[in-house]
């Protein structure tokens, strides 16, 4: 894995070492903090970069195009709320995906089925264990943003999100949060309507590098990606995680995020 990552900054290797407990300490506290850690210069730049090049065929040519109108939950409704509700404003979010069977042979699924990577994850989660999806498409994703397309305002299903940056664009495409904007236990949907309607002043703004691991607790942190400008698309791959083995999506779900399935 030295090829790929940078363990002398990052020990992932050596979990029984000072080094690694002392890592997943500040991860730990970050996440605690901010809802977030990001490592950055995780994975070697120009492995980033090669990545990305590899795999700008199989973008023009192959991959899904995600354009839909959503609010920030992707439901169509909550009973709690009137139709006219602001939390349930919608916005427009747009990008290219890549599956993980469009993308054999690469690092990224050598780092995804890498058992050192998801030891790491699980124990700045502080969860026991994580397991690889057994799912064909959903296990590593990779999403494109050409200028003016972004990621709008939304909350994941999973309690926490990997990612890992492979090109950044010349402008926007930054990664913008409100971590904690709700609980398990309380909505909060006139928050949810201050956020949308641009009253919230506790949103901060990530600006990432290419090789940078991001992870955060997406869950009930509101996040979005502004709309990417320039000629150099923002290139970024999804790690999902589950905290069971054996994990597939429905054909219907494959369908809903992919418009295939495998
Ligand atoms: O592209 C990003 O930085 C965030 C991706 C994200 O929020 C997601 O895949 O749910
Ligand atoms: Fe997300």
């Amino acid at each position: 894995m030295h090829d790929i990552l940078n363990l002398e900054r990052y020990p992932l290797d050596k979990s029984d070492s000072t080094a690694w407990r002392d890592l997943v300490g500040r991860c730990q506290q970050a996440l605690e903090q901010d809802g977030m850690f990001t490592l950055t210069d995780f994975m070697h730049m120009h492995i980033a970069a090669g990545e990305t090049a590899r795999m700008a065929d199989t973008f023009a040519t192959q991959s899904f195009r995600h354009e839909r109108v959503h609010n920030i939950y992707f439901l169509k409704s909550i009973p709690d709320l009137a139709p006219d509700h602001p939390a349930l404003t919608q916005f427009h979010t747009s990008n290219q995906t890549l599956c993980a069977d469009q993308i054999s042979g690469s690092a990224l699924l050598r780092l995804y089925e890498w058992p050192p990577f998801a030891r790491f994850l699980a124990a700045t989660m502080g969860q026991p264990a994580l397991y690889v999806m057994e799912d064909p498409l959903a296990r590593v994703n990779v999403m494109s943003y050409d200028a003016g397309q972004a990621l709008n305002w939304h909350f994941d299903r999973s309690e926490f999100t990997t990612t890992l940056l492979l090109q950044a664009p010349e402008a926007g495409g930054a990664f913008e949060y409100r971590t904690d904007l709700r609980s398990d236990d309380d909505p909060n949907y006139d928050g949810v309507a201050r956020l949308l309607t641009g009253q919230d002043d506790q949103v901060h703004t990530l600006s990432l590098t290419p090789g940078s691991l991001n992870v955060f607790k997406g869950r009930n942190t509101a996040h979005r990606v502004s709309p990417v400008e320039g000629d150099t698309p923002r290139v970024i791959s999804v790690f999902s995680y589950y905290d069971r083995p054996g994990v597939r999506f429905t054909q219907s779900e494959q369908i809903g995020f992919y418009g295939r399935s495998a």
